[in-house]
């Protein structure tokens, strides 16, 4: 039992809450038994209701979307910072569907105002090979949803060539992002030259596919290529470029951001220890190398997980 390793902060309105039968009563899933090495540390972060960190894992768990929405910009803002600071950009890549609305905040003061936006480099860890103005797109998606709204540079949005075939804008994306780690606009990583984004932001689908990296797919195991396509996409449209895992597991930061019920179930088999026969879903495959990974987690798709495997 390493519990000296764990850290547990439980908040309730923002107050840290010194016993933590509230903290077992929004999981019953946490065993009495684990009650012991419970233990109020510093405040992480003020809107987590707790979090928990194992193996360079941290897990962040809300009590709803709105919670998230809060930490998750607060998060971003600061890796930004940090980035910044340290090497003059912040290359981040985003992906689609409900995590620009839960990256919303960043369009609200105080970030805003206090994000150096002229210093990012947006990228997208997946992309549909849609045109860039069709309902399907991520490029779209993020454009309505987030940076026409705050002050990034155009030439510094880094979308994919829409008007060739999923092969081609996969070839030419990956073109892009090597003229970029020459130049260094995004850093690179020292154990395998991959592109070391300084953060790369998932969502998860209810199958446990990450980017567009779908289960069972053959490019789960694509090591050579940066950027890959496929063409049989199960969830609509069937045409995509996406990150392989080398460079989403090369990034310096990964952030995993999922939201609702109808995940929960994908979520325990991405998180916890769930032996060797069960199904490995591409969630799971998700394991930064020397970087950072956080899962940010709403109470409903964290209904499913079983704390015990952080605790042992
Ligand atoms: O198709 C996609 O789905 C995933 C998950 O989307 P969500 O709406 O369930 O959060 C998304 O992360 C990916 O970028 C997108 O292309």
């Amino acid at each position: 039992m390493r519990h000296e390793c764990v850290c547990v902060c439980v908040y309730k309105n923002k107050e840290l809450i010194p016993d933590y039968n509230y903290f077992t009563s929004v999981s019953s899933s946490f065993s009495d038994t684990h009650q012991p090495f419970l233990f109020p540390l510093v405040v992480c972060s003020p809107m987590a209701l707790y979090r928990l960190e194992k193996d360079g894992r941290e897990l962040r768990i809300h009590e709803n979307a709105d919670e998230l929405r809060s930490n998750l910009a607060e998060y971003i803002a600061d890796l930004s910072e940090a980035s910044i600071k340290e090497r003059g950009t912040f290359a981040v890549a985003l992906s689609g569907g409900s995590l620009i609305t839960l990256m919303g905040k960043l369009c609200e003061a105080p970030y805003i105002k206090t994000i150096d936006w002229a210093k990012w480099h947006i990228f997208w860890a997946d992309e549909r090979v849609v045109a860039k103005s069709h309902a399907d797109s991520n490029y779209k998606l993020a454009k309505d949803g987030l940076f026409a709204k705050v002050p990034v540079i155009y030439s510094h949005v880094h979308s994919i060539n829409d008007t060739v075939s999923a092969e081609r804008a996969a070839e030419d994306y990956e073109f892009v992002i090597r003229q970029l780690v020459r130049t260094r606009v995004i850093n690179v990583s020292e154990i395998n030259d991959c592109p070391k984004f300084d953060l790369v932001l998932l969502g998860m689908g209810p199958d446990g596919h990450v980017a567009s990296l779908f289960p069972n797919h053959s490019v789960l195991s694509e090591k050579l290529q940066w950027v890959t396509f496929i063409t049989d996409s199960p969830k609509p449209p069937p045409e995509r470029i996406t990150f392989t895992f080398p460079v989403i597991n090369s990034a310096s930061n990964v952030a995993v951001v999922v939201t609702g019920g109808g995940k929960a179930e994908a979520a325990h088999l991405a998180i916890d220890d769930i032996g060797p026969d069960r199904p490995k879903l591409p969630a799971r495959m998700v394991q930064p190398t020397q970087g950072k990974l956080v899962w940010f987690l709403d109470i409903a798709a964290a209904s499913k997980l079983d704390s015990a495997s952080f605790w042992e």
